[in-house]
């Protein structure tokens, strides 16, 4: 049994389908990604795998059916739209205020991750005054934050410059290293072909075809 399994998944909404016919695997430990144009689909998806929308068809994640009635029908790691922070609170608060609804999160984990991401020279900085990168690499080191099993991440090279997506392709490997399996929407081509050890192209509501 593969970790992700997508079983003739499909959405509609307002009469229009705006997934069908899905059925796709995902490993564990694979960094698998999901290419497509805007619009294609490619963040409904994840959210149906989180168990964040409704769908039809089955999803299971772990073996366990995911039930989007659950308060928290899967854990994971999550990067998806914009990163949710707390405008009026230093990277550092922000990064505290998961570790403190988390206890397996480090506090070494924190300094490292924003040392990585060359956060850690703005201390007393509210994320407010921060620039777009800055607030995405911080929203990726939410993501990666704990360690989950499984770490989703929707367009994570979005606002980031070459060094810090060259930095961001070494973290990814260094975290499927320790055992964490990625599953990353992206349309950023060279991104791929850095990172996936599978890749999955969305077109039109569908995963078309794997390489
Ligand atoms: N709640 C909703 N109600 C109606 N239509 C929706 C809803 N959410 C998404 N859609 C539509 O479903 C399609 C797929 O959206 P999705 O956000 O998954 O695209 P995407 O591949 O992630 O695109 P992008 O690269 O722009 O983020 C789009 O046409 C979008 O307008």
């Amino acid at each position: 049994m593969s970790f992700i399994e997508l079983k003739q998944v499909g959405k509609v909404v307002k009469k229009r389908a705006l997934l069908h016919d899905i059925n796709a695997c995902i490993e564990q430990n694979s960094i698998t990604t999901l290419e497509g144009i805007n619009g294609s689909g490619k963040t409904l998806i994840l959210k149906a795998i989180l168990g964040l929308i409704k769908v039809t068809g089955s999803i299971t994640v772990n073996g366990k059916l995911v039930k989007p009635e659950e308060p928290y029908p899967v854990k994971a790691g999550i990067l998806i739209e914009n990163p949710s922070l707390i405008e009026e609170f230093t990277a550092y608060q922000n990064l505290l205020l998961l570790a403190k609804l988390d206890s397996n999160i480090q506090i070494e984990e924190i300094n490292y991750l924003l040392d990585y991401f060359d956060l850690s020279r703005f201390p007393k900085q509210k994320v407010k005054k921060f620039s777009l990168g800055m607030k995405q690499k911080l929203g990726i080191a939410q993501a990666l934050l704990g360690k989950y099993p499984l770490i989703v991440l929707d367009e994570p090279t979005n606002a980031l410059d070459q060094e810090s997506i060259a930095k961001l392709v070494k973290l990814i490997h260094k975290y499927q290293h320790d055992g964490l399996t990625f599953l990353i929407a992206t349309h950023d081509s060279n991104f791929v072909e850095q990172v996936a050890t599978k890749e999955l192209s969305v077109q039109e509501g569908t995963i078309n075809y794997e390489k």
